[in-house]
C-alpha cells in the first residue's frame, strides 16, 4: 500500500530525539548543578555571618561581664583585671573606656590606640536590633577591626575591639580559594575584613551570594568568579548527559518503530472512517450463452486524491492487521445498495463477496452478513461467500458448521482458488459448500496443456458428485471458453467479459448485454 506520508527516517528522528533528549538533559543538569553550588555557597556565607554573630554575642558577653564586676573604670587594677579578660579571649583585642559621645577615656592596651587611624562618633554607629549594641567600623593600620559598643549608664560606656578577619579565612573550598572573596560589612556598606588568598589579584567577572544578619547590622558576601564555577562540584554533569542521550536515542527508536507500525495502519483506519473502499464488479457469466448471470464484488480503495489503489496493495495489510472485516462489510453494504434494484428485478442473479477464512470464522459473522442483507432487502439466495483460501482454514469442522449455518439461511458458498489455494480434494468435500471456482492457472494452460484438461474435468465430476456448481476464473479468449466446455463447466468469469468495473460502468455493461440474443450468444461459443 502506497503509505499516505512519506515513512519517517529512523536516522532523522533518533538525531532529533537525541538532540532534544542531549539539551534536556544539559538544561537539567546545569539547573541541578547551579542549585547544589548556590546551596553550598549560600551555607558557607551563613557560616561567615554566624562566626561573625557569635564573636559580637561573646563580646557582649564579656563587657556585660566587666560591667557587672565593676570594672568600667580606668584605675589600674581594673585595667589589669580587663587585660587579664582580653588576654583570655582571641577575638576581642582591646577593650576602651568611652564617653556619651562614643570619645575614648582610656584602653585596656593603650598602645593599640596608635594602630587607629580615626575614631567615630556615637551617631554614626549602626544600631542592632534587640541588644542595645552599637556597632562601627575601627580604622586601624594593617586591617580593620569591628567595634562592639556596651552602654554602662547614661555617661560612659564599654567598647570592646574585635579581630573579625580571622572568621572569614580557611572557609572557602581548596578549588575555590584562588577564585573568590569572602567580604563582612556593616549593613551601610561600611567593610570590616574582607579574605582573598591573592590580594592584588582582582577577581574576574564574578557570582556573588550575599546574607544579611537578623541581629546585628551585618552583612557577608562570597564572590566566586564565573568560570571556575562552570567546573565546581559538577561532576553529576556527563554521568547525567550520558542517560540523557541514551534515553534521547531510545525514544527515537521506539518513536521510528511505532510509527512505522502505525502508519500504514492508521492510513487504512482513515480511509475507512471516509469510506474510500469501494466494491468493482466483474461479472460471472454462462459459457454457451455470454449471459451475466452474477458479479463478484473486488474492493478498489478510492483515496481522496482521485487514484484508485489495487487491492493487492492494501488487502494483505488489511488481513494482517485485523481491518478486513470492517473493509467487507464496508463494499457489501456499498454494493447492496448500489444493486439492490437489479437484484430485486432479477431472482436468479447472485452477488459473490470475498471472506477470509479468519472473517468467516469470527464470531457474529453470520448474524452480521444476515441483518446487512435482510437491511437491504436482498435475498440471501442470491449472496455467494466466496471462502478464500491465501490463509489455511484451520479448524475445517468449525468452518462446516458455519458453511452450514449460512446454507441453513439460504446464503451460497463457494470456494475459491481452487486448484492452487490450500483446498485438498478432502477439504472441497468436508466444507459443504455448494460451488467451486476453478483458479485462473488452469484456464490459463487449458488450451496448450492436456494434464489441465485431465484435473479440470476430474474437478467437474467431482463437483458433479457432490452437487456442486463450478466456476471457472480468469477467462480471456473464447478458445478458453470452448475447451472450459468441454471439459464440463458451464460458468465462468474473466476478461474476456469484463475486468472489475465501477458500478456505473457494470450496470452499462449489463444494459447492453441484456439485448444480446441467444443466438448472438451463440456466435461467442461457435
Ligand atoms: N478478502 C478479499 N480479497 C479481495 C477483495 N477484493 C479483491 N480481493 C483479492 O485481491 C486479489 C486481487 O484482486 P483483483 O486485483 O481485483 O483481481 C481479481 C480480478 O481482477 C482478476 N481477474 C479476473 N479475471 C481475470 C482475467 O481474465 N485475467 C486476469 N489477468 N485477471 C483476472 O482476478 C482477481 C479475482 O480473484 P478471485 O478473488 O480469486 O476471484 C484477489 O486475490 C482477490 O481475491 C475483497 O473484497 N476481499
Amino acid at each position: 500500500m502506497k503509505p499516505a506520508r512519506p515513512p519517517v527516517s529512523l536516522i532523522a528522528l533518533v538525531f532529533a530525539s537525541t538532540l532534544l533528549f542531549g539539551l534536556a538533559g544539559h538544561l537539567a543538569a546545569t539547573s541541578f548543578i547551579r542549585h547544589q553550588q548556590a546551596r553550598q555557597l549560600d551555607e558557607l556565607t551563613g557560616v561567615v555571618l554566624r562566626r561573625s554573630e557569635f564573636a559580637i554575642d561573646f563580646a557582649a558577653a564579656s563587657l556585660d561581664e566587666l560591667a557587672g564586676r565593676g570594672l568600667a573604670d580606668c584605675s589600674p587594677a581594673s585595667l589589669q583585671a580587663i587585660r587579664l579578660h582580653v588576654y583570655q579571649r582571641s577575638t576581642v583585642k582591646d577593650v576602651r573606656l568611652v564617653n556619651a559621645d562614643g570619645s575614648v577615656i582610656c584602653s585596656a592596651y593603650s598602645e593599640t590606640l596608635e594602630f587607629d587611624k580615626g575614631w567615630v562618633h556615637r551617631a554614626d554607629m549602626q544600631g542592632s536590633r534587640d541588644t542595645g549594641l552599637l556597632l562601627f567600623r575601627v580604622e586601624q593600620f594593617g586591617g580593620d577591626a569591628l567595634g562592639v559598643l556596651r552602654d554602662i549608664d547614661h555617661r560612659k560606656a564599654l567598647v570592646a575591639i574585635l579581630g573579625v578577619n580571622s572568621s572569614l579565612f580557611d572557609i572557602m573550598p581548596a578549588e575555590l580559594r584562588a577564585h573568590s572573596e569572602v567580604l563582612l560589612a556593616l549593613s551601610n556598606g561600611e567593610k570590616l575584613g574582607a579574605f582573598m588568598l591573592d590580594a592584588d589579584k582582582a577577581l574576574r567577572e564574578a557570582t556573588d551570594f550575599d546574607k544579611s544578619s537578623a541581629r546585628y547590622p551585618l552583612r557577608t558576601t562570597i564572590r566566586v568568579e564565573r568560570a571556575v564555577l562552570a567546573t565546581w562540584n559538577s561532576e553529576v554533569y556527563w554521568p547525567a548527559m550520558a542517560l540523557a542521550l541514551a534515553l534521547g536515542i531510545l525514544f527515537g527508536i521506539l518513536l521510528s518503530r511505532s510509527r512505522r507500525m502505525e502508519g500504514p495502519v492508521a492510513d487504512l483506519d482513515r480511509g475507512l472512517a471516509r469510506g474510500e473502499f469501494k466494491p468493482y464488479f466483474q461479472p460471472i457469466f454462462a459459457l454457451r450463452t455470454g449471459r451475466i448471470i452474477g458479479c463478484e464484488i473486488l474492493a478498489r480503495w478510492l483515496r481522496e486524491d482521485g487514484s484508485v489503489v489495487p487491492p493487492m496493495n492494501f488487502i494483505p495489510l488489511a488481513e494482517s492487521s485485523g481491518r478486513i472485516q470492517g473493509m467487507t462489510w464496508q463494499i457489501l453494504g456499498s454494493a447492496l445498495a448500489d444493486l439492490q434494484p437489479h437484484l430485486k428485478a432479477d431472482k436468479d442473479f447472485k452477488l459473490s463477496l470475498n471472506v477470509v477464512p479468519k472473517h468467516l470464522l469470527s464470531a457474529g459473522f453470520v448474524e452480521t452478513l444476515r441483518s446487512t442483507v435482510l437491511a437491504a432487502k436482498v435475498s440471501a439466495r442470491q449472496i455467494v461467500v466466496e471462502v478464500t483460501e491465501r490463509e489455511e482454514l484451520d479448524d475445517l469442522a468449525r468452518a462446516a458448521s458455519v458453511v452450514r449455518e449460512l446454507r441453513d439461511y439460504g446464503f451460497r458458498v463457494a470456494i475459491d482458488d481452487v486448484g492452487v489455494g490450500h483446498s485438498g480434494l478432502s477439504r472441497l468435500k468436508g466444507l459443504g459448500a455448494n460451488t467451486i471456482k476453478i483458479d485462473k492457472f488452469f484456464v490459463d494452460t487449458i488450451t496448450v496443456d492436456a494434464s489441465t484438461t485431465t484435473i479440470v474435468e476430474m474437478l467437474v465430476e467431482l463437483a458433479r458428485d457432490l452437487h456442486m456448481t463450478v466456476i471457472a476464473e480468469g477467462i480471456e479468449t473464447d478458445e478458453q471458453v470452448r475447451a472450459l466446455i468441454s471439459c464440463g463447466v458451464e460458468e465462468g468469469q474473466g476478461y474476456l467479459v469484463a475486468a472489475p468495473l465501477p458500478f456505473a460502468k457494470f450496470i452499462e455493461l449489463l444494459k447492453t448485454r441484456r439485448s444480446i440474443s441467444a443466438d448472438s450468444a451463440a456466435v461467442l461459443v461457435a
